[in-house]
């Protein structure tokens, strides 16, 4: 899995328990899938359509450095299924995990389209064969 990026969790960040609230790692999560499907697909016209169980297991607190990290579990005909997992930076502590986090691939009118991508591609590679 690669952990494309980092947060830093400040004060606004926080719940009445001192704790990250969990509502703002799940809004960084959902950015960080569209921004890696969008890459992947290649098409900037990606929605979320389904998240599975979400497993808290453990607490970042103010001033703690967090990576989320994404893979592609499986790249479907219109959708790609991703896996989130987010760890403490400087420990590796597991914070949190998603198992399924489905992405579907949408035309101008906001209806499914296939992507016909069936790997994980790298833009360096994109670029190098256009050159
Ligand atoms: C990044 C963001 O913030 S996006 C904002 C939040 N998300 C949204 O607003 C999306 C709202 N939802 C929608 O617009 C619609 O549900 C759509 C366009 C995404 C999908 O419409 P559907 O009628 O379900 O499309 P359809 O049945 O053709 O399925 C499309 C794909 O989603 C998959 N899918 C559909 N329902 C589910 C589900 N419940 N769970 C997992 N995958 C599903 C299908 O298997 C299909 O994938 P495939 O082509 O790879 O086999």
């Amino acid at each position: 899995m690669n952990f494309h990026t980092r947060k830093w969790v400040k004060p606004e960040d926080l719940n009445s328990n001192n704790t990250l609230f969990g509502g703002r790692l799940l809004a960084w999560i959902d950015e960080e899938a569209a921004l890696y499907s969008i890459i992947q697909l290649e098409n900037a016209h990606v929605v979320t359509k389904y998240m599975s169980e979400i497993n808290f297991m453990s607490s970042a607190r103010q001033g703690d450095i967090i990576e989320i990290g994404i893979e592609v579990v499986k790249f479907g005909t219109t959708s790609i299924v991703l896996r989130s997992e987010v760890r403490n930076k400087m420990t590796h502590e597991m914070i949190l995990t998603v198992s399924n986090i489905t992405m579907v691939n949408l035309d101008e009118n906001g209806k499914p389209k296939p992507h016909h991508k069936k790997e994980v591609e790298y833009v360096k590679n994109r670029i190098n064969l256009k050159k």
